[in-house]
């Protein structure tokens, strides 16, 4: 035994001696240009024999856990390509929505070609050999693409194919997206949720886009512009230095279509939209904690502000007269409920305002905040100036131009010789696209002749509105002129009065300094 250990040991010195000697002997006969040259063709060698680089792309990174982001658009973008290119197929249901997205099955591996260069991709996972038990399944397997490509297209791979499949895999899923309506809702379930409002989400389904929405063609070409430009504005918010952030404040009468703005918007953007309640938002933290937990490229919207936001003056009163009610109140449990209630909607205007321009408004840019109103005028002007409500865009009667919007999405109809009675019948009364659209809603089908009856009982509907509307001001101006002959009168009563007593003090003065002559 320890002889032939010994005998090794020899044999390997006399190798390693044997190498010395060569690796000398090639030192100092051959020139250093062939050392290099013959070191070169080595490795070119190997590279011949295998000249193919590898990058795996794992799902989740970090320590956190956190879904690379690479990795999904990967998957969206090879979703894409191996439909139609891979044979062996995994389907999945997309989350929120009916349609089926198929992708590579693990092990397969597709073939990719961008600028005349090949690749190639495969879905890979391992699974622990250890089989603990886990109360995820398959939470502790890890799966990964891996792209393969010759070691002579590194350049265009790394330089320019990675960012180009990151970017397709994004828009792709930007376009699959199903988008969310959220709306803030207090918890449901266990009592111990119940003090927090949580958002809730449904499908946003709206069908309201700009083409359907009847109002003047310029503004509207102004609103999709000014959307355009801050949707493509990442750059130019980082260089002024602004949170990547616009508020719109739509205002005007209702029923002219401030909520049917909003969906267009979504629809036009491709954004989501969060419809948010203030009065079931317990206190400014937990606003805060709400809008902190929106989303990139979405729309927050508050609805009528001026009446979901006691502008601080009526909540002053409202917690006085709890204060009154808890004096007369001894046993706990009812001052508890009483506390409760009182915390409710204890968001401030300034809790608000802190918010949008604040320094949390730049956690997360690509948000749109719209506020709609009926009624500007009430509203603190701290709220709406520009900066912070940056545009204002009032929705107003439906005027010829918003009129012939409706005419053609309701009744296809582009021009008829009713056009021009209703257009004049517009323009001097105020109706709302609303009522106008009510009147266009045709009762059977598709029909010609229906089509004409409904313009006629629009332009019956216009003159009643005509008619009442002058009846309304004919009534306004009679009890104004009554208002002020009112007052006219009571003036010259009071003056006449006044008179008297002056009249009654000479008089007296008179009396009282002839008692003194005399
Ligand atoms: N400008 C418009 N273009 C197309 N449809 C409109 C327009 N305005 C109103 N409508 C129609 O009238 C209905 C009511 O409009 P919408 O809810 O948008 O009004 P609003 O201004 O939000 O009213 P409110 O102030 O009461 O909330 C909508 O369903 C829509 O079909
Ligand atoms: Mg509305």
């Amino acid at each position: 035994m320890m002889m032939m250990k010994g005998e090794q040991w020899s044999n390997l010195g006399s190798t390693m001696a044997a190498i010395m000697f060569v690796y000398a002997m090639f030192r100092q006969y051959f020139p250093p240009q062939l050392q290099d040259y013959i070191f070169r063709y080595g490795k070119k060698l190997s590279n011949f024999m295998y000249p193919y680089i590898h990058v795996t792309f794992d799902e989740f990174i970090g320590e956190r856990m956190k879904k690379s982001e690479a990795f999904s658009a990967i998957q969206n973008y090879l979703s894409d390509k191996s439909s139609s290119n891979a044979k062996r197929l995994k389907a999945d249901v997309v989350k929120d929505s009916q349609s089926l997205v198929l992708s590579m099955d693990y092990n397969e591996e597709i073939t990719d070609e961008f600028n005349g260069v090949k690749l190639w991709w495969s879905a890979n996972r391992t699974t622990p050999k250890s089989q603990q038990f886990s109360f995820y399944p398959g939470a502790d397997e890890k799966r990964f693409y891996t792209l393969k490509f010759h070691k002579r297209d590194r350049q265009v791979i790394t330089g320019i194919y990675l960012s180009h499949v990151l970017k397709q895999g994004k828009a792709i899923a930007a376009d699959n997206r199903q988008r969310k309506l959220y709306s803030n809702g207090t918890g449901q379930g266990w009592p111990g949720n119940r003090s927090s409002t949580t958002w809730t989400h449904v499908a946003f389904e709206h069908p309201a886009t700009f083409d359907t929405l009847a109002m003047d063609e310029k503004k509207k070409r102004e609103i999709k512009k000014d959307l355009v430009k801050f949707s493509n504005g990442k750059e130019y918010y980082a260089k002024i230095g602004k949170a990547w952030k616009r508020g719109y404040l739509l205002y005007g009468p209702p029923g002219t279509g401030k909520s049917t703005m909003v969906a267009a918007m979504a629809n036009f953007l491709n954004y989501d939209v969060y419809d948010l309640e203030l009065t079931t938002v317990k206190n400014n933290v937990e606003l805060r904690r709400l809008l902190i937990e929106t989303s990139n490229k979405s729309i927050i919207v508050i609805e009528d502000i001026d009446c979901s936001l006691d502008l601080t003056g009526q909540r002053e009163e409202k917690k006085k007269k709890k204060k009154d009610d808890k004096n007369e109140e001894g046993d706990p449990i009812s001052a508890m409920s009483k506390n409760e209630e009182r915390k409710e909607s204890e968001v401030t205007l300034s809790g608000l305002l802190n918010f949008i321009d604040g320094i949390w408004s730049a956690c997360g840019g690509e948000r749109i905040i719209v506020f709609t109103t009926n009624h500007v005028e009430k509203l603190d002007p701290a709220l709406i100036r520009r900066g912070r409500m940056d545009k204002h865009i009032e929705m107003s009667y439906c005027r010829f131009e918003a009129f012939k919007v409706l005419a053609k999405n309701y009744l296809d109809i582009d021009s008829h010789p009713l056009f021009g009675e209703i257009g004049n019948l517009l323009e001097e009364t105020d109706m709302t696209p609303a009522d106008v659209a009510e009147n266009l809603m045709l009762n059977s089908d598709d029909d010609e002749e229906e089509g004409e009856t409904c313009l006629k009982n629009l332009i019956e509907a216009l003159k009643t509105a005509k008619e009442e509307a002058s009846k309304k001001a004919e009534e306004d101006a009679r009890l104004e002129a009554e208002k002020e002959q009112k007052e006219k009168e009571e003036a010259e009563k009071e003056q006449s009065v006044k008179e008297d007593v002056t009249q009654d003090a000479i008089s007296a003065k008179e009396v009282k300094d002839n008692g003194v002559i005399h």
